[in-house]
C-alpha cells in the first residue's frame, strides 16, 4: 500500500493527540518512523515550510531526509524525523533549542578566535502526522559525508595528521558543549560529518545529540537506569556506570582516536561487545595502566599525543573541568612536528610512506581514495512536484512517555548482584563495514565496583585483570609506525587470554529491505549499510531481555519531561544484530 500523508484539519482538537502510537518493530525499544514521501511539505512550529527530499540516512532511531525551504530549490537542510514517543529526538531537539543558539556559537568562536566550530544548530522543529502517526521532526543544516566512510574505505584507518586535526576540532566542540553544562556521550566516526560548500571540508561537525545529558558536578553516584548508554565500543567507564561526566566525553574521543589510528580496541578484538559488563571491565583494566595498555596496542611506538592525552584522561576526576588547551596542545604540537598545517581541507587519503612526510600509515589503494573523493561530494537531490502538506500547530511540546519503574533500582552495593534498569541507548558503532548500529541491552548482571567511586575516591577502580588485560597482545596491535619523533617504544609483548561470546546465534543475513534512493541521493553510512547488506554476510543475533524499561535516556531534560506516569509504548526486549567481519 502506498504511504500517504494526511494533512491535518484546521479546526477542532488536534488530531495529533488522537493518533495511534507509531508501530514498533518487534523487539525494538523505539518505534521506527513512518517513511516520508519525497515532496512532502512539513510545517514547523514557526509556520515555516520544508519540502522533503530523498532520505539521506537512517540512524538507530529515526530517518534523515534532505530538505529545502518550500519554494526554494536548494536542499541545504536536513529533516530528522522520529515517532513522537521516542526520547532521543526529544532530547536532541531540546538540547539544540536551549544550548546551541547561533549567537552563542558565534560568541564562543569569537572568544576562542575560531573561524569555524563543528557545532550544529537547529533551524526549526515541529510535529507532523505521518500515516496517522504522530512524529517529531527537527530541521538542521545539511552537512557532507561522515568520516566513518573514509575510515572504512581506508581499511579502518585515517591519516595520522587528520586524526589529530579531528581531535582538535572535537575538543573545541566539547569545550563549547561542556560550557553549556552538557556532555555529548556518543562521539564516533558516524556522528562526525564534514561541512558543505566552500572550505566545508576543513571542518568536521559533531551531530546526534540524542544522548546529551547534564554532567555531574557533585557526588559520583552510579545510576543503574543509565548504565552502558552510548555506542558500546566507545562508551566511557563513567557511562558504563550511568554517570555523565566531562572526562567521559574525553575518554570516548580517546577510544575513537585509537581506532582512527588503525588499531582495533581490545574489547572489539576479544569479541566482548555483546556483554556490556565485560566491555566495561576491559575498559577499566585498560585505563588503569593506560600507558602499558597502549604500548601493547602500538608495539612500534605509542603516538605521543595519544599517550599523553589518554594518561591525562585517566587521571581526571569525575567532576573536574578538563584542561582543553592542554589536550589541544598535544595534538597541535604533533601536527607542527609532522609539518601538517591545521588548515585547509581535512585529508582522508592515506599516503604512501615516504621520508618526506611523517605519515607512516600504509598506502591506500588508488581505487579507495578515488571513491572517497567522489563520494565526498554529495549530489543535489531532485525536486519533486505536487507536495503533500503536513502541518502542526502544536503550541506545547509533550514529553515522550516512559514506563514507570516497577521498583526503585537499588544502588549498587559491594558484592551485591544488581540488575540495572537500562535505558535503550546502547548501540554498536557502524565503523565496521560489516557491523550495523543497533540498540542493545546487557545480558550480564553488572557487578558494582569493589569500591563505589562515589564513596572515597571517584577514580578508585578494582583491578579486573581478566580476559581484557591491557597487556594482552592483541592481533590488532598496530603494525604501522607513527611519526618517529612522536612515538614511545613498547617494551614488552604479552599473550592474549580469551575470546568470549555468549547467547549468540549465528545466522545468514537476509537481503536488504530498503534501497537507497535514486540518482540524487547522498550516500550515508546508513544507506550504505543497507546497500552493503546485500552481501552474504553472516549475522550474529543476540536476543537480550530488557529489565525494568527506562524509555528515555538519562538526560535531565528527558527525566524531567518523563515524570508522567503514563505507560511506555516501548517493548521490553530488544534484538541485537551484529555483523561479523
Ligand atoms: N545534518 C546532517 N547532514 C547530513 N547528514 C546527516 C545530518 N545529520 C545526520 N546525517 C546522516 O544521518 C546519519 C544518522 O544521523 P544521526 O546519528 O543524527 O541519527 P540517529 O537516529 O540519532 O542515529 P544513531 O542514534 O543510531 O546514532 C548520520 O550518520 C549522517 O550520515
Amino acid at each position: 500500500m502506498p504511504r500517504a500523508v494526511k494533512p491535518k484539519t484546521a479546526a477542532g482538537p488536534s488530531p495529533a493527540k488522537k493518533t495511534a502510537p507509531a508501530k514498533k518493530a518487534k523487539g525494538k525499544l523505539y518505534a521506527m518512523p513512518e517513511k516520508l514521501k519525497e515532496g512532502t511539505v512539513l510545517q514547523d512550529l514557526a509556520k515555516g515550510k520544508w519540502c522533503i527530499g530523498p532520505s539521506i540516512g537512517i540512524g538507530g532511531f529515526g530517518e534523515i531526509y534532505a530538505a529545502a525551504r518550500a519554494g526554494e530549490k536548494n536542499y541545504d537542510a536536513v529533516v530528522k524525523c522520529e515517532p513522537h514517543g521516542n526520547g532521543p529526538l526529544f532530547v536532541e531537539m531540546h538540547f539544540y533549542l536551549r544550548n546551541a543558539k547561533q549567537d552563542d556559537i558565534k560568541q564562543f568562536k569569537q572568544q576562542r578566535g575560531l573561524k569555524t566550530l563543528g557545532m550544529p544548530y537547529i533551524l526549526a522543529s515541529g510535529s507532523a502526522d505521518v500515516n496517522g502517526q504522530k512524529h517529531r521532526f527537527i530541521v538542521m543544516p545539511r552537512y557532507g559525508s561522515d568520516i566513518s566512510k573514509f575510515f572504512k574505505e581506508n581499511g579502518k584507518r585515517l591519516p595520522e595528521g587528520t586524526v589529530y586535526r579531528l581531535a582538535l576540532q572535537m575538543l573545541d566542540v566539547y569545550q563549547f558543549m561542556h560550557s553549556t553544562g552538557y556532555v555529548h556521550a556518543d562521539l564516533k566516526a558516524a556522528n562526525i560529518l564534514l561541512g558543505q560548500g566552500k572550505a566545508g571540508a576543513a571542518q568536521a561537525y559533531l551531530v546526534d545529540f540524542g544522548l546529551a545529558s547534564h554532567f555531574v558536578t557533585g557526588e559520583f553516584k552510579p545510576d543503574p537506569k543509565k548504565m552502558h548508554n552510548g555506542t558500546i565500543e566507545y562508551t566511557s567507564r563513567d557511562a558504563h556506570l550511568g554517570v555523565p561526566t566531562r572526562r567521559a566525553d574525553l575518554e570516548i574521543l580517546g577510544y575513537n582516536i585509537i581506532e582512527w589510528l588503525g588499531v582495533e580496541l581490545p574489547w572489539v578484538t576479544q569479541k566482548l561487545l555483546a556483554v556490556p559488563l565485560k566491555v566495561q571491565k576491559a575498559k577499566e583494566a585498560f585505563m588503569e595502566d593506560v600507558g602499558a595498555a597502549l604500548k601493547a596496542l602500538f608495539p612500534k611506538g605509542v603516538p605521543v599525543p595519544l599517550g599523553e592525552y589518554m594518561k591525562y584522561v585517566a587521571k581526571l576526576k569525575h567532576n573536574e573541568e578538563p584542561d582543553y588547551d592542554k589536550c589541544r596542545n598535544w595534538f597541535s604540537t604533533a601536527l607542527k612536528q609532522m609539518k601538517i598545517p591545521n588548515t585547509g581541507d581535512l585529508d582522508f587519503k592515506i599516503k604512501p610512506q615516504s621520508s618526506s612526510n611523517n605519515n607512516h600509515s600504509p598506502p591506500g589503494t588508488s581505487k579507495a581514495t578515488a571513491t572517497a573523493a567522489a563520494a565526498a561530494a554529495p549530489k543535489r537531490p531532485k525536486k519533486v512536484a505536487s507536495p503533500d502538506i503536513i502541518s502542526d500547530s502544536e503550541e506545547e511540546e509533550e514529553a515522550p512517555r516512559r514506563k514507570p519503574q516497577a521498583k526503585a533500582s537499588p544502588a549498587p552495593r559491594r558484592n551485591a548482584k544488581v540488575t540495572p534498569t537500562i535505558s535503550p541507548r546502547k548501540r554498536y558503532a557502524e565503523t565496521s563495514p560489516t557491523r550495523k548500529r543497533v540498540k542493545t541491552e546487557p545480558n550480564g548482571t553488572p557487578k558494582p565496583r569493589a569500591t563505589p567511586r562515589a564513596a572515597a575516591s571517584p577514580r578508585a577502580r578494582a583491578s579486573p585483570r581478566s580476559a581484557a588485560s591491557p597487556k594482552a597482545r592483541t592481533p590488532n596491535a598496530a603494525s604501522a609506525s607513527f611519526s618517529p619523533a612522536l612515538s614511545l617504544r613498547a617494551k614488552h609483548d604479552v599473550s592474549m587470554d580469551a575470546n568470549v561470546i555468549v547467547n549468540v546465534k549465528r545466522k545468514k543475513k537476509a537481503g536488504a529491505k530498503d534501497q537507497p534512493t535514486g540518482e540524487g541521493d547522498v550516500k550515508t553510512p546508513s544507506s550504505r549499510s543497507l546497500a552493503s547488506s546485500k552481501e552474504d554476510t553472516p549475522v550474529t543475533r543476540v536476543n537480550l531481555r530488557k529489565v525494568n524499561g527506562e524509555g528515555v535516556p538519562g538526560s535531565p531534560l528527558a527525566a524531567a519531561a518523563s515524570s508522567s506516569s503514563s505507560p511506555s509504548p516501548r517493548t521490553p526486549a530488544v534484538t541485537v544484530r551484529k555483523y561479523r567481519r
